[in-house]
């Protein structure tokens, strides 16, 4: 991640569950132009599954979410470099990093960046932070 200091523009976390990656992509999609102001991290698969989608989109890919990847944008919260983050939780389906996902939410919540858990709420996220 040494190249985030040569890019100043804020970075937007993507993360979505499996079942959850095509809805995200397809929002990634919609949204492209103004998700391009902004710099792009991702845990490992949501990161993969975008840039094959969408190769226009920059994109920096973290681990995957089960091996660390959401630690990973936790980290990057606690440093205060994540202006938002976009996560598109499946619900209805038992995960077995719970507890990751879990202190990932705590973080985002205790450092007060807007965070969206699924599509209405990036939506407006998206509009809030000036795209
Ligand atoms: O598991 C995740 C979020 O908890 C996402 O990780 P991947 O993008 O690697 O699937």
């Amino acid at each position: 991640m040494n190249e985030a200091a040569a890019d100043p523009r804020p970075i937007v976390a993507l993360v979505a569950h499996d079942e959850k990656k095509a809805d995200l992509v397809a929002f990634c999609r919609t949204h492209s132009q103004e998700l391009s102001r902004f710099r792009l991290v991702a845990t490992g698969t949501t990161g993969g599954r975008i840039a094959e989608a969408l190769p226009q989109l920059e994109i920096t890919r973290l681990k995957s979410g089960p091996l660390g990847g959401d630690q990973q944008i936790g980290a990057l919260i606690a440093e205060e470099r994540v202006a938002a983050m976009i996560f598109f939780v499946d619900a209805l389906t038992p995960h077995p990093h719970d507890v990751d996902v879990k202190a990932l939410m705590r973080l985002a919540i205790l450092y007060d960046i807007p965070f969206a858990l699924n599509r209405a709420s990036a939506e407006l996220v998206l509009k809030a932070d000036g795209a």
